[in-house]
């Protein structure tokens, strides 16, 4: 069953009929299937915040559709956006987004309380989710009380704690030393393996995206090609590194996509 399904995204900036208009996505097609996990990736200016942004219901594409969890989001605005963002997604950001006078727990639990769960759903649930994320010690504490990289694993166990459609990561290891990146994508293997959590991640980085099953890479707006992962993953890192390096002009041009 097809989590999202993007069709002909567009998105032009400064539409003004001034000249100054941007074509930051150019016709972006993306399926991504219950229980993958998938990876973008593009030079920078490539469009990838603004896909995310999208996909995320932060942002409305000029032309084209968007079904998330058999959901046309393209034609909800306002309340009901934020509503549906809500309860189907699930956010991973670069900077955890933590709220520092809540603890890990509290925050955990925000994306219940938000949605009017009881106390007692409420506690139940942050507590699974904490204890199966390696957080049981650490529930109490505040965010400037542990480290980053546990900091980003609250982060993690919050946005599943709903069970969510769909789990949307912007770069979550930019801001981590390599062990507790390494550990981090360790742990989206695991949700992915055995909670069968679907997850699309925005990385710049091809050990990241190394942990992924499938890379779409964007390049001036548009896919310009995908890879996915057959065989082990130190395999796959090298044919990301390959592909990159064409991406970025430093090798055999391949074209764009067709598919
Ligand atoms: N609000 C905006 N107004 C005008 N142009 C914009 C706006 N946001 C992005 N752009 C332009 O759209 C294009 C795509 O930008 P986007 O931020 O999506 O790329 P990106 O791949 O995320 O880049 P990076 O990796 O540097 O974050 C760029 O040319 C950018 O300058």
């Amino acid at each position: 069953m097809a989590v999202l399904v993007a069709n002909s995204l567009t998105k032009v900036y400064g539409g003004g009929g001034n000249g100054n208009e941007v074509r930051a996505l150019n016709g972006v097609n993306l399926t991504i299937e219950a229980g993958e996990f998938v990876a973008i990736m593009g030079p920078s200016g490539s469009g990838k915040t603004t896909l995310l942004n999208i996909l995320a219901g932060l942002d409305h594409a000029s032309t084209g559709t968007l079904d998330l969890d058999g959901q046309a989001v393209h034609t909800l605005s306002g309340d009901d956006m934020a509503l549906f963002r809500r309860r189907k997604l699930g956010f991973v950001f670069q900077d955890f987004n933590l709220l520092d006078t809540l603890t890990l727990a509290e925050n955990v639990a925000l994306p219940l309380a938000l949605d009017g769960a009881d106390r007692k759903t409420v506690r139940v649930q942050v507590e699974t989710v904490m204890h199966q994320l390696g957080l049981g010690e650490s529930m109490h504490r505040y965010p400037y009380e542990v480290s980053g990289g546990q900091q980003q694993r609250a982060a993690v166990a919050r946005a599943i704690v709903h069970k969510p459609a769909l789990v949307l990561a912007d770069e979550p290891t930019g801001n981590l030393d390599s062990a507790s990146a390494r550990a981090l994508l360790e742990l989206f293997t695991k949700l992915h393996q055995e909670r069968h959590a679907t997850l699309l991640m925005v990385t710049h980085d091809p050990l990241a995206a190394s942990y992924s099953n499938r890379i779409v890479f964007i390049k001036d707006g548009q896919v310009y090609s995908r890879l996915e992962r057959e065989g082990r993953r130190e395999a796959f890192f090298q044919e990301i590194l390959q592909t990159l390096s064409v991406l970025e002009g430093h090798g055999h041009d391949l074209g764009p996509a067709h598919s």
